[in-house]
């Protein structure tokens, strides 16, 4: 397993960096229509504003500062963690990534604390949503919204709509899926299929598609599916890491604050609300059932364990092997969630049909859909080359972003340092995919009852099948001693193993219906 950039802890000074813009396009009318733009409203903070002002700011050549380090906490963690010296590194992330208005989304500012994993997320989805590719534009991010819908993602939605406007896309589709073109329409199935039960997917979905008048083509299909899967998994990552209910974006000014850099002179930052995303108090009303039983593992028991383990050098065979996954799988099936699913907000629910359509247990399928054995249909071996043969590169880009997920660590926990959490990061993730009737099958999945307390589990099982039930006090209430980093590292983690893990089905189907 690799370790974090090492070297001594050096705080870096922010520094005002000039990006050199072209001046974007004028911004079309649908978008000032639609965002209720009005010139003279100060600085919108929303990323159609953001895009308001980089016209108004491009076209005025005035230059974008383009950097942001925020959120509670990140020095403190950013220095245990001894990633001060990439701090550089996190700036020039944040100068691409950075609307030209001086704000980060929160996506990407959360992601910062780990950014190694933020570069390979940013690459990736660049070229999903920007780069080379047979869909188009508009039609990229249309999907994304449908996807997040299936969640109720509220932030990707927003974030998403507003990327098909500056993309030219036809605003009539926003009104709801009864206005898109049925070509579009029609991946609307395999969409609820991968986002909850992607073991139903087939070759016959696929058919589907790519037959009669105005279908797809597969290389289309395949790029559909990789916006599909990647936002449904990104829903899991923002709603775990508590961003669903925080601000959408952030801004330099506020970021300044947390570096101990010199204040914005007062009027300027009253004349600059950052927007803050209305939470109508539906999450509120519902009571929260994550809050353990019985009191967690602390970090030095978990220590002790993960030390144990790797030193163990235990004969199993490989029935008891799949007996101990099955185990697990319908413990999992047993774990209380407690929440209901939220109701559905009146401006999100044209992007959904079939909301009734929701995951349920893989030991419950009900029909006899057999366990997905990595063994014989792995991402390494099948998925990767399948993919990268069908839509440029993506394969890559993708087999990077699992690795540098998988491998990433500070060898660190909870405040103490020299350790190799090698085990607890795989239990995490194979626990994941144990949701999804997934398994490696030279996996222990003893490992994961020893590492992952049920307090844990519910959390995974949560943020991984119903994301929209989390809310940020459940993220706080589980991990207590973790570092917030640590916190937003094992979100990541849940992010990839799912999108892996429903990446592994649609590739499975793509195979089948290619041989
Ligand atoms: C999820 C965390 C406990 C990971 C840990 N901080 C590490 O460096 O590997």
């Amino acid at each position: 397993m690799s370790v974090s950039v090492g070297g001594p802890a050096r705080v870096r000074r922010a520094t005002r960096c000039v990006t050199a813009q072209p001046p974007p396009r004028a911004p079309p009318a649908e978008l000032l229509a639609v965002t209720g733009y009005i010139r003279g409203i100060p600085r919108p903070r929303t990323a159609a504003g953001c895009f308001l002002e980089a016209w108004g700011s491009a076209t005025r050549r005035q230059p974008a500062v383009a950097w942001s380090l925020s959120g509670p906490g990140y020095r403190r963690d950013a220095m245990f963690q001894q990633q001060l010296p990439v701090e550089a590194q996190i700036e020039s992330l944040f100068i691409d990534s950075c609307l030209p208005s001086n704000c980060v989304d929160a996506v990407t500012n959360t992601m910062g604390y780990h950014p190694k994993y933020l570069e390979s997320y940013r690459t990736t989805q660049n070229f999903i949503l920007r780069g080379d590719g047979p869909l188009p534009l508009d039609y990229r991010h249309y999907i994304a919204i449908m996807a997040a819908a299936r969640h109720q993602c509220s932030y990707l939605i927003d974030m998403q709509k507003q990327e098909f406007l500056l993309q030219g896309g036809n605003q009539m589709w926003l009104r709801g899926l009864n206005h898109i073109p049925q070509k579009l329409h029609d991946l609307y199935e395999i969409n609820k299929i991968l986002a909850h039960r992607p073991w139903l997917l087939n070759k016959s979905h696929i058919e589907k598609l790519t037959k009669g008048q105005d279908s797809w083509s597969l290389a289309e299909v395949v790029h559909a599916l990789v916006l599909l899967v990647h936002f449904h998994a990104l829903a899991s990552f923002v709603f775990g890491s508590g961003i669903n209910d925080e601000q959408k974006y952030y801004e330099c000014d506020d970021a300044r604050e947390v570096l101990h850099l010199a204040p914005p002179p007062r009027s300027t930052k009253a004349q600059q609300p950052v927007q803050k995303l209305e939470n109508k108090g539906y999450k509120e009303e519902i009571p929260i059932a994550l809050s353990p039983t019985e009191p967690e593992v602390g970090v030095d028991m978990l220590m002790e364990r993960m030390k144990t383990l790797s030193e163990r050098s235990e004969e199993v065979s490989a029935e008891e092997y799949r007996k101990r996954f099955e185990h697990v799988e319908s413990q999992s099936a047993e774990l209380p969630l407690g929440q209901r699913t939220p109701p559905i907000k009146p401006d999100i629910s044209h992007f959904i049909e079939d909301p009734k359509f929701t995951y349920v247990d893989f030991a419950h399928r009900g029909v006899q859909v057999p366990t997905f054995r990595v063994q014989d249909c792995s991402w390494e071996d099948h998925g990767f080359s399948l993919l990268n043969g069908l839509y440029n590169d993506v394969g890559i880009l993708l087999d990077d972003k699992f690795k540098t997920t998988a491998s990433l660590t500070y060898n660190t926990m909870g405040g103490r340092r020299d350790v190799d959490t090698t085990v607890f990061r795989r239990a995490i993730w194979n626990y994941c995919q144990c949701m999804y009737g997934i398994r490696h099958d030279d996996y222990d999945y003893g490992e994961v009852n020893q590492l992952v307390e049920r307090s844990l589990k519910a959390f995974i099982k949560t943020a991984c099948c119903f994301p929209e039930r989390l809310t940020k006090r459940d993220c706080d209430k589980v991990m207590k001693e973790f570092l917030h980093s640590e916190k937003i590292h094992v979100n990541l983690m849940i992010l990839e193993a799912r999108m892996q893990a429903e990446l592994m089905y649609a590739l499975r189907a793509l195979m089948h219906y290619t041989t």
